[in-house]
């Protein structure tokens, strides 16, 4: 993929792209997002998920070069969708096609956000 458009064609399930960043604990990624929000620069790039019962977040906020930050949300018309997986007893966050997916189609999944707040800020949560 050139970052966030399809540059091959993917079969649903096929892995698609790593959300690559930091992996840290909930605690910790509160306080990153905290830092973050007082630099309206930073933009977001955290994305929160549950594995073995215990809670994470991906901290994809650093520009690193790796594509998975870039994909933009859709809530109506994913074509992607996380996944968790684990190597070597750590959790990583990958992204699989959701359905059949044609080259240069836009690389979309839900980011899953549905509270109040976060759609008033960010209406296009809603699409
Ligand atoms: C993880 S980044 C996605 C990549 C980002 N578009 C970029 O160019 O770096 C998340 C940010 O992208 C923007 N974004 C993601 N999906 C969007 C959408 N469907 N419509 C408008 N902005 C979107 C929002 O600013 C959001 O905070």
């Amino acid at each position: 993929m050139v970052q966030r458009f399809a540059t091959k064609p993917f079969k649903k399930g096929d892995f698609v792209v790593e959300y690559a960043g930091d992996l840290v604990e909930l605690k910790e990624a509160k306080f990153r997002e905290e830092t973050y929000q007082k630099d309206i620069s930073c933009g977001c790039y955290m994305y929160f998920f549950s594995h073995r019962g215990k809670s994470y977040c991906i901290d994809a906020t650093r520009e690193s070069g790796k594509y998975g930050r870039l994909l933009n949300h859709s809530r109506t018309k994913p074509n992607c969708v996380t996944k968790t997986v684990e190597i070597a007893e750590k959790a990583y966050l990958i992204l699989v096609a959701a359905r059949d997916i044609a080259v240069g189609e836009e690389l979309v999944y839900d980011y899953g956000d549905r509270s109040k707040e976060a759609i008033q800020n960010n209406p296009w949560l809603k699409e």
